[in-house]
């Protein structure tokens, strides 16, 4: 269902798909209107507009993934997504040129009065006098939010030369040198800038961040700019600041209720220029984020794949492909440890050794937790809620990176603990193709390909043990496909591994534990 109107190319995408069944809306429909619409929908498309709030989420079981052809998701509740294994995709860098390049025009335009000027000429007078502005040049420009569009704007702002202020936590000093700004604290930028643009996500430490106390700190004349989010500038504040003469104008493209309601206090100020939303509204813009949602979800719901997901960690092409074989083995290590474990567990310990160290280990865990909740979970749940839904379990999750010395040269190891008593599975990969095999079972070292049905039991070392599984099995019509062995000592307890090619009857495996040598049959599936 594309919700919001996205570009015709992202749409054509979407239907060029034939085991999509596409609806575009027509207008965007408010959540009351949207909530008998969404039953069978399973991938929502939205620009800012459409709120994809709990309650929608709520009335639409089959969702799977969100995607916004834009940036922000404040219109989207992640949480609830999340919670429900809906992945929440965005297209973060399609409309970065463009945002730039209207917070740049809205600079030069509130510099030199021209929204105004044009007002004037459009109302039929001639008036030189009331437009007069300033230069940008050798003027100071202070950028809050150092991302993608700051970027941009900051490398416009020195092409005109001007002098560049940063203030972002999260931003290294080298980059900001590479980038000839001057990382500074916020106090500084208040202190010295003559212009200040914010280009930061709304957080709770960015709401209301430029308020009457901020604009206190600011030079008279300051001149404040937001292209970012409706509420980073605190608008009653700025109304206050812009009357007392402290600020001398601002330029908003966003507001803290959009539409705008029609009391706006700030639209009757002389100083104040406005656009409703436009950073994105470019031809290029939207083809940009149009075909990039098109494709993100097209593959995501073909194919698994998932890009740009904001409530998922987010992998390049090169780690992914480094990641990958530890994903399966890790999804695989969590579905057997969580069959040959009582359901209620306290702890889990997953253990990173070798070169697994060296990978990012999060969207491992997460295939681990994936496999191991799955019992409890069902097909909902997926890499985006499996942490989530471990916490409500009340299952800790501890992650170790080990430096430990072992036979393996990249190895996983998965426990569950439920009270003192333990179930683990080891894993690891091997050779050039990183094959996956399972190389340990409570301890017990073991070469199992992780696939299919596995039959284990703990059994007396003694003769003739491998030929009694072997007939019997066959007699019951079970063919085995490879077989693992391994015990303690000569004569003493062995744990015996096989890969069957189907499932053992009941019966067979009631036979199976009558011998008395043989004790803790079971079968899982991988
Ligand atoms: N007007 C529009 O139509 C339009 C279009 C695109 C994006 N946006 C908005 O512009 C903003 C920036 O987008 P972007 O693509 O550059 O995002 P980005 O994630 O690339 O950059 C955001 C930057 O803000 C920084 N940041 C986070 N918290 C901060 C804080 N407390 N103080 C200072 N910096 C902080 C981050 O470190 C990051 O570098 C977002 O709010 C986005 O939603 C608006
Ligand atoms: O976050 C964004 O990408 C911008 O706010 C653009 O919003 P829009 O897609 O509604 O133009």
């Amino acid at each position: 269902m594309i919700c919001d109107p996205i570009s015709p190319k992202g749409i054509a995408l979407f239907q060029q798909c034939t085991k999509f069944n596409v609806t575009v809306l027509k207008e965007r429909l408010p959540e009351d209107k949207l909530l008998p619409l969404v039953a069978d929908v399973e991938a929502m498309v939205v620009r800012s507009e459409t709120k994809i709030t709990r309650k929608v989420i709520e009335a639409a079981p089959k969702l799977r993934v969100v995607g916004r052809a834009g940036v922000g998701v404040d219109n989207v509740d992640v949480d609830a997504a999340t919670q429900r294994g809906i992945v929440v995709m965005n297209t973060p860098s399609g409309n970065t040129i463009s945002t730039a390049e209207l917070t740049f025009s809205m600079l030069m335009a509130l510099a030199r009065k021209i929204p105004q000027a044009h007002s004037s000429m459009k109302a039929g007078e001639w008036n030189r006098k009331a437009f007069s502005g300033v230069e940008l040049y050798n003027k100071t420009l202070g950028i809050l939010g150092m991302g993608r569009i700051g970027t941009e704007v900051a490398r416009r702002a020195i092409a005109f030369g001007m002098r560049v202020l940063a203030y972002d936590p999260y931003l290294t000093l080298s980059r900001a040198n590479a980038m000839q700004v001057e990382l500074v604290e916020l106090d500084e930028i208040y202190a010295r800038a003559d212009f200040i643009t914010v280009h930061m996500p709304m957080t709770d430490e960015t709401k209301g961040m430029l308020n009457t106390a901020a604009f206190a700190k600011m030079k008279s004349g300051v001149r404040v700019l937001n292209c970012a989010r409706g509420g980073i500038i605190n608008e009653t504040d700025l109304y206050e600041a812009i009357k007392g003469g402290k600020v001398a104008g601002a330029a908003l493209d966003v507001y803290e209720v959009e539409p705008l309601p029609k009391e706006f206090p700030l639209r009757d100020l002389p100083q104040v220029i406005m656009t409703p939303h436009l950073g994105a509204s470019t031809d290029e813009a939207q083809e940009n984020v149009g075909i990039e949602v098109a494709e993100a979800i097209t593959d995501y719901l073909l194919n698994g794949a998932v890009r740009n997901a904001v409530n998922l960690p987010n992998l390049d092409a090169k780690t992914y492909a480094l990641v990958k074989p530890y994903l399966a083995l890790g999804e695989k290590l969590g579905r057997l440890v969580a069959q040959l474990a009582p359901k209620r567990n306290d702890r889990l310990v997953v253990t990173y050794g070798g070169k697994a160290t060296e990978v990012p280990t999060d969207p491992i865990s997460r295939s681990i937790l994936k496999g191991f909740l799955e019992s409890a979970g069902g097909k909902d749940v997926n890499q985006v809620n499996v942490r989530t839904m471990a916490s409500a379990l009340g299952l800790r999750v501890e992650e170790i990176k080990s430096n430990e010395e072992t036979d393996f040269s990249e190895w996983l190891h998965v426990a569950a603990y439920s009270g003192e008593q333990k179930i683990s599975a080891g894993g690891a990969l091997y050779g050039a193709k990183k094959q996956p095999r399972i190389v340990r079972v409570n301890g017990q070292p073991v070469e199992v390909v992780p696939e299919g049905v596995l039959f284990l039991m703990t059994n007396k070392d003694r003769p003739g043990i491998v030929g009694y599984l072997g007939t019997l099995m066959g007699r019951h019509n079970v063919n085995i496909a490879s077989m693992s062995l391994s015990r303690d000592i000569a004569g003493g307890h062995a744990l015996t591994v096989l890969n069957l090619d189907s499932v053992p009857s009941e019966t067979a495996l009631e036979e199976i534990r009558k011998d008395p040598d043989i004790s803790n049959v079971r079968v899982v599936k991988l």
